[in-house]
């Protein structure tokens, strides 16, 4: 084994509490608490629709509780057992039909013979140690090391703006950085004392209106360097009924991000009087759409139910987006997500400003490019692709041929260890869901977080986690990215992810702004090129363990998850059931809401959708599987099929689909006209008129000094007092005609206004 991999005894129990420590790598002041629970009140919060009904109700099943269905089940067994004191109760858990579960929870009776030899064969110093025939292998394809080409240096350099990031990293206050009093008051009271480092180098350079690529470690504040820069825009921006426009919209790949990330926004924006809205799916489209009416200035949105209201909500428009963010973005560029984001860009004017942001995000050209970014700046405040400087890495080996022991290891280490504040990461939703059983029949309090949950419960096992409720959450990558839950001390990986970008978000849920962290991964044989990877990107030396787990402990917990197969598979014959019968009742209330309600519901305008359900879930599975293996290596659009086919697989939709009955009018008079040849000149006059009702966009504030020079105090008047945006006063009009003003003024007054985004 390397020598810097330290080896320890599970039975040693180290202090891995979270204290607030004073620490070298990020600001020592750091307060974790931001002023309350940001999750507090997810289950009745206002999220800027105002309205109650904000949890999707009726689309599924009632949330079903696991820990409901075992305590029935035990009190019927008691019950039971009572009744009929003289009959053999050993009938439990020997049941032999249990081979699906066997497999799923791994674990069989054979296998979990204890071995002897187990505590000084797993400590051992080759166990961790690579194989030279390995290291030429594709960890690089994991680890997305490869050095850049001269070719590809040249393109980088070409398409960045490197000048701006160097001097913007020296800020050491947010006084320094240009940012208004409502803001800093907000910081202030958040326990914000000091920007993280990421933070002193975007604020600066995303208020000057510029494109970005940020990249810092998990946990380094991403989420306020891209939100502060907003809300102070956006206190320049014009006011009054006519100018309340959507001028920012933040994307992330989740749900449970973006109401972070929503919660975060509204405390940094306390104490202005902008307006944020949270438009995820999940959540009622009804208090949605009443929410957009009112043009909140700033939406953060999952991407499919961004373009669900694009569609169908008529008053809401992104035509006067100034800012698009991409929060997590090397995941949102995947393929996954590539048809929605291709569809939201086209919605958004071509001069917005736009910025990316991820822990593992990358500046690869050929991937930047569908963002059309326009000299963007390269803001990579970390080692690409590094763990946080506080995050101890275990790794626990499971030998070849105990696979099977996977599940008895994980029981043997949270019963042992790792008692609380515990995220475990799972592969799939299924064994998630099987193992949150396990854990809950063995009474360690535990929930699960998933795809295959409802919003409200997804919703409602975030806060249980998050407020002490339960030790234990098994999660799917679902969690894996950007969530901010306060105090988490482990992040177990079941199993290796295939990616070591999935690692590094996943061990990135604990040791956040400077906390002491830990993250325990079972590494099997097939796992050994990502266990290089990964200790290549640890924090140092010192930070890599490797962690025995005793046989006679493993052994132990075998048995006893060998006895429960029986139990297990009951628990989820009898949620099956539970299931069903809400299924049929939910059929029931639909049918007999078709019956009353039938004329209301026909005269409805049809809604229409951007992605069939059979072309979401197919999307779906390829980022899945594009999260999980690998890139695949063909180009992105109509992979697999033939020429035509694509066009023939797409939704079909009426032309005027969607369109209110005046746009409806509207467009076939147009299309009439443009028979006659008249196309161009009228589509000209209505881009006129459209423009000339757009508000003015957001101005770029302004450098405040304490003695402004007197030229300088002029414009800053000028530019106050003529009501206009800064930076369109500035340029005395606007820079080109069919894209918004251009932004970036500031700093690019001399240059030639820019053509428009592909
Ligand atoms: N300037 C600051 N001072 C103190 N704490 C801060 C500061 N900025 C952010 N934090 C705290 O740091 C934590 C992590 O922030 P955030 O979630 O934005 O990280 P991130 O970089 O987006 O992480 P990830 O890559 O996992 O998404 C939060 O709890 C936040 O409150």
């Amino acid at each position: 084994m390397d020598d810097y991999v330290l080896t320890i005894d599970s039975d040693v129990e180290e202090d891995i509490s979270v204290k607030p420590k004073a620490s070298e790598e990020l600001n020592p002041d750091f307060t974790f608490d931001l002023t309350g629970d940001p999750y507090a009140d997810l289950l009745d919060g206002d999220y800027g629709q105002g309205a109650a009904d904000v949890v999707k109700s009726g689309s599924r099943p009632e949330p079903l509780s696991v820990d409901e269905i075992i305590a029935r089940r035990q009190l019927s067994k008691k019950r039971k057992r009572d009744a009929d004191d003289d009959e053999e109760d050993g009938d439990e858990g020997e049941d032999g039909d249990d081979d699906d579960l066997d497999s799923q929870l791994s674990m069989s009776e054979g296998e979990n013979a204890s071995d002897e030899e187990d505590d000084d064969e797993v400590g051992s110093e080759e166990d961790v140690e690579m194989d030279g025939e390995e290291d030429n292998e594709s960890v690089s394809d994991a680890s997305d090391e490869e050095e850049d080409s001269k070719a590809e240096i040249a393109r980088k350099a070409a398409f960045f703006d490197d000048t701006e990031g160097a001097s913007s990293f020296t800020h050491t206050s947010f006084l320094t950085m240009n940012v208004s009093r409502p803001l800093l008051k907000a910081l202030s009271s958040m326990g914000f004392q000091q920007p993280t480092p990421i933070q002193a180098a975007t604020i600066p350079v995303a208020l000057l209106g510029k494109d970005v690529v940020g990249n810092a470690v998990t946990g380094s504040g991403k989420t306020a360097a891209f939100i502060i820069p907003i809300i102070e825009r956006l206190l320049y921006r014009d006011k009054g009924k006519k100018a309340a426009a959507t001028r920012c919209l933040v994307l992330t790949p989740t749900r449970e991000l973006a109401v972070q990330s929503f919660e975060v926004g509204s405390k940094l924006a306390a104490h202005t009087d902008i307006r944020f809205s949270l438009i995820v799916g999940g959540l009622s489209i009804k208090a949605q759409e009443a929410s957009l009416r009112q043009r909140p200035d700033v939406v953060i949105a999952t991407p499919g139910r961004l373009i669900d209201h694009v569609r169908n909500s008529h008053s809401f428009t992104l035509d006067n987006l100034d800012i698009l963010i991409l929060d997590e973005a090397d995941r949102m560029l995947e393929d996954g997500f590539a048809d929605e984001l291709t569809e939201i860009i086209k919605s958004c004017p071509t001069s917005r400003q736009t910025m990316l942001f991820s822990a593992t995000m990358t500046d690869t050209v050929d991937d930047l490019v569908r963002m059309s970014l326009q000299k963007p700046v390269r803001l990579f405040v970390d080692p690409k692709r590094s763990v946080a400087k506080s995050l101890v890495q275990e790794f626990v080996r499971v030998r070849a041929g105990k696979e099977a022991e996977r599940s008895a290891l994980l029981v043997a280490l949270c019963k042992r260890t790792f008692r609380q504040r515990t995220i475990v990461f799972l592969r799939s939703k299924k064994l998630a869901h099987q193992l949150r059983i396990v854990f809950s029949l063995l009474g360690m309090k535990c929930d699960e977080l998933h795809g295959d949950l409802s919003q409200e419960q997804r919703l409602r096992a975030l806060q249980q986690f998050k407020d002490g409720t339960v030790d234990f959450l098994m999660a799917t990558d679902l969690a894996s990215r950007g969530l901010d839950i306060k105090g988490i001390e482990t992040v177990i990986n079941y199993d290796m992810p295939s990616q070591l970008a999935q690692y590094l978000h996943r061990v990135g849920r604990t040791a956040r702004a400077g906390q002491k962290g830990r993250s325990v991964t079972l590494v099997g044989e097939a796992d050994r090129k990502m266990l290089k990877a990964a200790i290549k990107h640890g924090a140092g030396e010192d930070k890599v363990r490797h962690r025995i787990v005793p046989a006679d402990a493993v052994a132990k917990w075998s048995a006893k998850l060998g006895s429960l197969n029986a139990e297990i598979a009951g628990v989820m014959d009898d949620e099956k059931q539970e299931k069903e019968l809400r299924r049929a009742e939910m059929e029931l209330r639909k049918g007999q809401n078709m019956i009353e309600h039938q004329a209301e519901i026909y005269s409805r305008p049809a809604r229409t959708w951007f992605q069939t359900q059979k072309e979401k879930d197919a999307a779906g599975a390829l980022g899945r599987q594009q999260y999980e293996s690998g890139f695949p290596e063909e180009p992105q659009k109509g992979k697999g099929k033939k020429a035509g086919e694509e066009e023939k697989d797409k939704p079909k939709r009426g032309k005027y689909d969607g369109m209110s009955r005046k746009a409806k009018r509207r467009k076939m008079a147009m299309d009439e006209d443009a028979e006659e040849g008249n196309e161009r000149a009228i589509s000209a006059s209505i881009r006129g008129a459209k423009k000339a009702q757009r508000p003015d966009k957001i101005g770029v504030p302004e450098k405040r000094q304490t003695k402004p020079s007197k030229s300088k105090a002029k414009v800053k008047k000028a530019r106050v007092t003529g009501g206009k945006a800064g930076f369109d006063q500035e340029l005395g009009q606007r820079a080109h005609e069919g894209a918004r003003a251009k932004k970036g003024v500031a700093t690019s007054l001399k240059k030639k206004a820019p053509g428009k985004r592909k």
